[in-house]
C-alpha cells in the first residue's frame, strides 16, 4: 500500500482548471520560462500554430505477390489521383476490400516503399522528416493503457510530446482546453478500461491533438460506434478541419446525416477511383451518368451499391475514366478564388486565404521540427508509466472466476 501513496493524486487549479493528475507523472515536468512563438488559435491558447497543408497524389500504384499466382502481382491500388486539402474533411469509402486502408496507409507514409506515384505536400515532394513531424494516425482499434485515467493518459502525452517547453500549469490549461473540445471532461477522472466507446474514440483524437498537428488520419473511426457517437465523432472531426487542419478518414458505410457533414468524398472500388467530390453533388452526378438514386435512399449505401456492380458492370470504367480525365471534378466544392495552395497565413489557427507558395518548408516555423521532449525524459517518462502500471494491475481488484 505504500505505493499507492505515492501514486495518490495532486489537484492543480491554474484558469478554471481542476485536474488530479498522479503526482508520479507529475513529477518529471520541470517550469521553464514561457516561449514566445505560441499564439492563440482554435482556443489552443499554448500549442503552436502549423501551416495548413493540401496532400495531392498521381499515379499511385500499390502491388503484392499474388499468392495463387507466384511471379505476378496482384493490385491493390491502380493509378490513382486525387487531392485532400485543408479546412476540408474528406472520407475515403469503398466497399470492403476496395483499398480504403491502404490508400490511408501511403498517404500517411506507411508501406510506401512497394509502391509507385507521387504525392504532393502543398506543390512540393513530401519529405518524410517533416511529414511524420505534422501528420498523426489513428488507427482503427486504439490502444490506451487501461490502469491509467484520462487526465492522467492526456498529462504523459503532453509530457512526452510538448516536453519542458511549457510549464505544467499551462500544459494543464492546454489538456483542459482539449478534453473541454471533446467532451471528455465528465470522464477525466474515470480509468480508460471504464469510458465508453465514443469517449474511448474522441481520448484517442485527443491524446494525438496534444500538438496540434495540422493532418490527422483516421482508420474507421466510428466502427464500433452507435448512430449518436458516429455522428458526434463526425461533428468533431468537422470542427477540427474547420480550424485549418486536413482531416482524412477512411470509412465503410457512413449514415446520410454523417455523409452529409463530409467535405470531400473520395470512393474507391476494386483499387479504382471511382467519384472523388463533394459528397452532396454525388446524387446529381450518378443522375448525369444515368444512375438513379431513390428520393429516400442513403446516397453513401447507393454508391457502394454501384462499386459492388449491383446496377451493372457498365459503370465502373465510366467513372473511372470520369475521374481520369477530370470531367468529375465539376462536383468537386470550390475552392475560394480557384487558388488551392496554403498560403503562410493559412494556419490550423483557422485563418483561410490561399496563394502560392514556392516553398513550403521555407515557411515552417523550423522549431516546430524540433523534437520538444529528450529521448532522456521520454525513457524517464515510460518507467514511470511502467512502474504505476504494473503497481495499478497488482492491486487491481479481481474477480473470483
Ligand atoms: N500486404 C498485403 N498483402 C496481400 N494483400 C493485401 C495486402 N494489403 C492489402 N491487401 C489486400 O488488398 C485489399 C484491400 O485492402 P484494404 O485493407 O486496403 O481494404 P479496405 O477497403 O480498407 O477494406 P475493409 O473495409 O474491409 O477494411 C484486400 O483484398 C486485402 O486483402
Amino acid at each position: 500500500m505504500e505505493m499507492d501513496a505515492s501514486v495518490k493524486t495532486t489537484t492543480y487549479s491554474q484558469s478554471g482548471s481542476s485536474i488530479d493528475y498522479s503526482s508520479d507523472i507529475n513529477a518529471i515536468s520541470v517550469e521553464l520560462p514561457e516561449p514566445d512563438d505560441y499564439q492563440s488559435l482554435n482556443g489552443f491558447k499554448y500549442l503552436p500554430a502549423w501551416p495548413a497543408v493540401n496532400l495531392e497524389f498521381s499515379g499511385l500504384t500499390f502491388e503484392v505477390p499474388d499468392e495463387n499466382n507466384a511471379p505476378k502481382t496482384k493490385k491493390i491500388l491502380r493509378d490513382i489521383h486525387g487531392e485532400f486539402r485543408s479546412h476540408e474533411l474528406s472520407a475515403i469509402m469503398g466497399p470492403s476490400g476496395a483499398g480504403k486502408t491502404t490508400l490511408l496507409n501511403l498517404l500517411a507514409g506507411f508501406g510506401s516503399f512497394s509502391s509507385s506515384g507521387e504525392i504532393l505536400v502543398n506543390n512540393n515532394p513530401r519529405d518524410m522528416r517533416i511529414f511524420r513531424k505534422m501528420s498523426r494516425y489513428i488507427m482503427q482499434t486504439d490502444i490506451l493503457d487501461l490502469q491509467f485515467t484520462v487526465s492522467e493518459l492526456m498529462l504523459l502525452a503532453a509530457n512526452l510530446k510538448l516536453g519542458n517547453e511549457l510549464k505544467l500549469e499551462q500544459k494543464i490549461e492546454v489538456i483542459d482546453e482539449i478534453l473541454g473540445m471533446l467532451r471528455l471532461k465528465g470522464a477525466q477522472h474515470t480509468k480508460t478500461d471504464k469510458i465508453s466507446g465514443g469517449e474511448r474514440k474522441r481520448l484517442s483524437i485527443a491524446l494525438e491533438l496534444v500538438n496540434n498537428p495540422p493532418i490527422l488520419f483516421l482508420d474507421e473511426p466510428t466502427t464500433g460506434l452507435d448512430d449518436l457517437s458516429s455522428s458526434q465523432c463526425i461533428t468533431l472531426l468537422k470542427m477540427l478541419a474547420s480550424g485549418g487542419r486536413t482531416v482524412i478518414c477512411s470509412i465503410h458505410t457512413p449514415s446520410a446525416k454523417i455523409f452529409e457533414m463530409i467535405d470531400k468524398v473520395y470512393v474507391l472500388a476494386e483499387g479504382q477511383c471511382i467519384y472523388q467530390g463533394s459528397g452532396v453533388n454525388i446524387v446529381r452526378y450518378m443522375n448525369h451518368i444515368g444512375l438513379s438514386c431513390p428520393l429516400t435512399y442513403n446516397p453513401a449505401d447507393f454508391i457502394i451499391e454501384v462499386a459492388c456492380h449491383e446496377y451493372g458492370n457498365g459503370y465502373h470504367n465510366q467513372m473511372v475514366e470520369a475521374v481520369r480525365n477530370g470531367r468529375v471534378f465539376r462536383w468537386s466544392p470550390s475552392t475560394e478564388d480557384g487558388k488551392k495552395t496554403p498560403t503562410k497565413s493559412d494556419t490550423t489557427s483557422g485563418a483561410s486565404t490561399f496563394y502560392e507558395i514556392d516553398q513550403f518548408e521555407e515557411e515552417m516555423n523550423p522549431e516546430l521540427l524540433i523534437s520538444k521532449s529528450s529521448w532522456w525524459m521520454q525513457y524517464k517518462l515510460l518507467l514511470v508509466r511502467m512502474m504505476i502500471q504494473m503497481w495499478r494491475d497488482k492491486f487491481r481488484p479481481r474477480s473470483n472466476y
